[in-house]
């Protein structure tokens, strides 16, 4: 079992580049299998644990798929005929492995997913992905554990107000929309950046997706699509928690390869706060110094503040001065990192969907668990300034999303290091 150690306390300096955006990697390569002709070819790609357990489920599902990791690129081809399940060996790994969903029934006609359940975050229906297939003339039964979309005769256009913006349920009825017959209207459709960077893609490949981005998006459906090249935005969520470690540490840091308008929310907030962030042509320089003030802040779905952000803002604001309300309303249950933050001596109370935070705390360094992925970056975030060493476990959260995060803090300044048990073995046996 891998752990990183840090020894707080190092103020971070320099440049560091983000990778590409996973929540957009996903979607892409899983809308990849919409092309019956010629391949398609994914640049900007991150190396990360998510990005191959989608390359194995599109895999599994009869495209052939060439990842070359170093490069950052995937080739996927699936002008083959496409099976039509998708296993719970990889939807248990990733619940994102859901979003083939979208592109076999439109290839297929039919569609079988293991159904994802909840997670550390949440409970996480797809009530409103199946709507969308409905909607559009698809038949849904479920039995065994698995979830079963059939149009025998094919999807028809249909108009689709989701009940709430959620970012898969726009991807996965996007994609099944992108090849039905007719026109498809998705209303209270989710914003993200993600969600425009797929609908380029469909469009690249033939599609005609108009609207992302806003709350009304239209898709005219197409008899085919083809293989296309596509580069990958940036990650907002990465570059938000360089962005935190910055702050954090009171630093002075340049992020490469950042789009300021993906981060409006944050920007304003780290504002609010007393944190100096100046726009780069291709980039955002982060400048802090130390007592930055408390602030409330709300989770809400794109343009608002992004909830894959709140456990990283809630380790700044435990350093902050004053008191502030951490609200979640995106996810029922992503607090349980605040555990693991009173190990490492944090004054929180959980009140409802409510954190109250009165800083600034006086952290210490402690063995803690990364609870889900963006715990693990908190918690990382979170012993960059605590008084002696944290040592943060469960690392497989920190890999489905974050590539090389040790060595880039490191690289900035951070004390900060990544062994493994095999390591610690060696080196006591060399000891002995
Ligand atoms: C791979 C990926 O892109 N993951 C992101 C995506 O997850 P994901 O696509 O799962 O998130 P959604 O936007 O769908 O979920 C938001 C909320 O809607 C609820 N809901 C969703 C669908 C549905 O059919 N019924 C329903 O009730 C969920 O339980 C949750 O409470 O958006 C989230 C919200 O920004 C991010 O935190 C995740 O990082
Ligand atoms: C919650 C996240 O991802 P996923 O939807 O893949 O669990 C995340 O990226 O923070």
């Amino acid at each position: 079992m891998d752990k990183i150690i840090i020894n707080g306390g190092r103020v971070l300096h320099g440049n560091v580049r983000v990778e590409g955006a996973k929540n957009a990697v996903l979607p892409i390569l899983a809308a990849a299998l919409l092309a019956s002709e010629g391949p398609n070819i994914i640049r900007d790609v991150p190396n990360l644990s998510d990005v191959s357990t989608i390359n194995e489920v599109v895999k599994s599902l009869n495209a052939k798929v060439e990842y070359d990791p170093e490069q950052g690129q995937v080739i996927i081809d699936s002008t083959e005929e496409l099976a039509s399940e998708a296993h719970f060996e990889y939807v248990r790994k990733m619940r994102a492995s859901i979003l083939v969903m979208g592109p076999l029934l439109a290839r297929n006609g039919f569609a079988r997913v293991a159904l994802p359940g909840g997670c550390a975050i949440g409970s996480r229906p797809i009530d409103q992905h199946l709507k969308g297939f409905e909607a559009m003339g698809a038949e849904i039964t479920f039995g065994h554990g698995h979830v079963e979309a059939t149009a025998v005769n094919g999807l028809k256009g249909a108009k689709i107000y989701l009940d709430f913006p959620s970012v898969g349920a726009t991807e996965n009825i996007m994609t099944a929309a992108a090849l039905a017959k007719g026109t498809t209207i998705i209303e209270n459709a989710a914003k993200e950046p993600e969600i425009v960077d797929l609908a380029n893609f469909i469009n690249e490949m033939g599609g005609r997706v108009i609207g992302a981005g806003t709350d009304a998006i239209r898709i005219e459906g197409v008899r085919q699509l083809h293989g296309t090249v596509h580069h990958i935005i940036p990650d907002r969520i990465e570059t938000g928690t360089f962005m935190v470690a910055a702050a954090i540490t009171g630093g002075d840091v340049t992020i490469d390869n950042a789009v300021p308008e993906h981060n409006a929310a944050l920007i304003s907030k780290l504002g609010e706060m007393g944190v100096v962030i100046t726009e780069l042509d291709e980039g955002l320089r982060i400048q802090a110094k130390h007592p930055l003030k408390a602030v409330d802040l709300k989770t809400m779905p794109h343009p608002g503040f992004p909830t894959d952000m709140q456990s990283q803002m809630m380790a700044l604001m435990l350093t902050a001065s004053g008191t502030g309300v951490l609200t979640e309303t995106v996810f029922e249950n992503r607090f349980m990192h605040v555990e693991e933050f009173r190990r490492m001596n944090a004054s929180v109370k959980i009140e409802g969907r409510s954190v109250i935070i009165s800083g600034p705390s006086d952290l210490q360094g402690a063995e803690v668990s990364a609870t889900d992925l963006r715990a693990a970056a908190a918690l990382i975030l979170a012993g960059l300034v605590a008084e002696g060493v944290t040592r943060v476990t469960e690392l497989a959260h920190l890999d489905r999303g974050y590539v090389d995060f040790h060595k880039k803090l490191k690289a900035l300044g951070a004390d900060i290091e990544r062994v493994s048990e095999e390591k610690k073995t060696e080196k006591s046996k060399q000891l002995v």
